[in-house]
């Protein structure tokens, strides 16, 4: 049995039942340490001695991973890596405490689906503690190679160490009665009590039914067949590569590359991580190369790319431009062709990440200000556009994400259909805005990482309709432009031309293995 099967912790401890002895003492401080804040935890966390026989690192690091996210409404992707380093945790533990905790934040909603059945009382009645506790064990019954025993003993002891002895004894049965029946028969016994094919594919790939729906009509809306849909879903379920771009000028990736990491196969100037510690490389952390998903370098690019060559002394605007990736990427290119980005950014504090991101690149390429970029007018001090208009504007909209859950675990879980409602006004005043600040010739482009009609094509379409001075252009040719020859054609071809009009281009996980971004280019007349 490998290590992995087993789980960490290793072979020392399999078969023995952790926790016993001084159960009482750890439950009144695992209850205790259940309210604290995560930052405490964190500190705790690195104390010398490991506070508890009975939680192995990987599986505590999970657990207080999910805490964070449903107690104190946190990212897990931002709360892992710290809990990681908190706990020091080895490349072995770490991967199995990420594949655990964002395993079981990404299928909450089926795993909820298979504890009801087994629970004696509503989900929501139980102590939010012991309900993610639940949800680790079985992620790790029904979706990881770790052997029933394990997953059974480990959750009980961490249970019996965090939260306490009485926990511990509905734990053990609950997690009896899942076990009892492996994925397949769960996956039967739950779609057989779905009422239509939307509830039993969101059951299957723990998805909420309306994101089902949603990504469906996504998929015909950008002109690829809804055949497609199991594949999309499959794809959000999958842990994602790690993309790495090496800023223009800036970064080289040969050091990514002798780590171990690929070049990338669709966007010049990236490479697909090999995983662990990316610290660990001088460049990444010089700056000069970052962490960004493909598709997001490929929308970039293609905004330089678009409309002939860039003239030197070019003004750029990225109107929402936090934390700060597209922006890197950008300022990099504006400094390679004699551009200036203003990059925009209505919360300070992530204007002050975008502020970090764009640090490697000389100061002369860039300026950040913190402002709401519907009053971008103000950027222009008065003047008209004509005169001191941008040449290239990025409205990267804030979005439902539902193009990104790939990493972004629990977000599906978070988002409603209100959001949809809420964003909408709020994209199409920022394109508006972003209309009013471009020079007449200048190009806008809009973008999301979310391919819902009602935020990609339905938002382009209102502001075109309305505005005499926009005309949509070509996304098509500016992204193969972008892209490595060849990587966007056949079924990989993202773009969609409406009554042979302009294209759009829509990336997908399931076909280019990047997030779904949108792009749609419109040109001020
Ligand atoms: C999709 S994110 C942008 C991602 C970013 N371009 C990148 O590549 O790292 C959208 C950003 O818009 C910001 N935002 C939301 N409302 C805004 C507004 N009214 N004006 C400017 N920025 C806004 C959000 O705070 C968020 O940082």
């Amino acid at each position: 049995m490998s290590p992995r099967e087993s789980g960490p912790g290793g072979n020392d401890r399999r078969g023995q039942r952790p926790g016993h002895g001084d159960g009482s003492r750890r439950n009144a401080r695992g209850h205790e340490r259940n309210r604290r804040g995560l930052a405490e935890r964190q500190r705790s966390a690195a104390a010398p001695s490991r506070r508890t026989r009975g939680a192995d690192p990987a599986r505590l690091a999970a657990f207080e991973t999910l805490r964070a996210v449903s107690a104190e409404g946190a990212y897990g992707n931002l709360v892992l890596p710290g809990l990681v380093r908190a706990h020091r945790l080895d490349r072995r533990d770490a991967a199995f405490a990420t594949e655990l905790a964002y395993g079981a934040l990404r299928r909450q909603g089926t795993w909820d689906a298979v504890l009801a059945r087994c629970v004696d009382r509503p989900l929501d009645r139980l102590d939010g503690a012991v309900l993610d506790a639940l949800r680790l064990g079985v992620h790790q019954l029904l979706a990881m190679r770790v052997p029933d025993h394990a997953a059974l003993d480990r959750t009980v002891g961490l249970v019996r160490a965090e939260i306490g002895a009485g926990p511990g004894g509905l734990v053990n049965a609950v997690l009896r009665k899942v076990a009892a029946k492996d994925l397949a028969a769960w996956t039967a016994e739950l779609e057989a009590g779905a009422p239509d094919e939307t509830a039993r594919l969101g059951l299957r790939h723990a998805h909420p039914a309306w994101q089902v729906r949603a990504l469906r009509q996504a998929l015909v809306a950008h002109g690829r067949d809804a055949g497609e849909l199991e594949a999309l879903l499959e794809a959000d379920n999958a842990p994602p590569v790690v993309n790495l771009v090496a800023l223009p000028g800036l970064g080289e990736l040969d050091e990514a590359l002798r780590a171990g990491a690929r070049a990338g196969e669709l966007v010049p100037g990236s490479a697909l991580s090999s995983g662990g510690d990316l610290h660990r490389l001088a460049s990444v952390r010089a700056g000069g190369v970052r962490v960004q998903d493909a598709g997001s370098q490929l929308v970039a690019r293609a905004l330089v790319a678009a409309g002939g060559d860039v003239a030197a002394g070019e003004r750029w605007l990225d109107l929402c431009a936090g934390p700060g990736g597209k922006a890197a990427l950008l300022a990099a290119l504006a400094d390679a062709h004699g551009a200036r980005l203003t990059a925009n950014e209505v919360a300070p504090h992530r204007a002050e990440l975008v502020r970090r991101a764009l640090r490697p690149v000389p100061a002369r390429a860039w300026e950040v200000r913190t402002g709401d970029g519907r009053e971008a007018a103000a950027l222009l001090g008065g003047r008209p556009a004509a005169e001191a208009g941008f040449d290239r504007v990025l409205v990267d909209a804030p979005c439902t994400g539902l193009g990104a859950l790939r990493r972004r675990p629990e977000s599906r879980w978070r988002r409603t259909p209100r959001d949809l409602a809420e964003l909408g006004p709020l994209q199409r005043q920022l394109l508006r805005a972003a209309a009013d600040v471009t020079r007449p010739g200048g190009l806008i482009a809009y973008v999301t990482c979310s391919p819902h009609a009602a935020e990609t094509l339905a938002v382009v379409e209102d502001v075109l309709r309305e505005r005499r001075d926009l005309e949509a252009v070509d996304a098509l040719g500016p992204v193969r432009e972008a892209a490595l020859p060849g990587s966007l054609e056949g079924e990989r071809d993202p773009g969609l031309s409406r009554d042979g009009g302009p294209a759009t281009v829509q990336l997908w996980p399931h076909v280019h293995g990047t997030d779904a971004m949108f792009l749609a280019l419109l040109r001020r007349r």
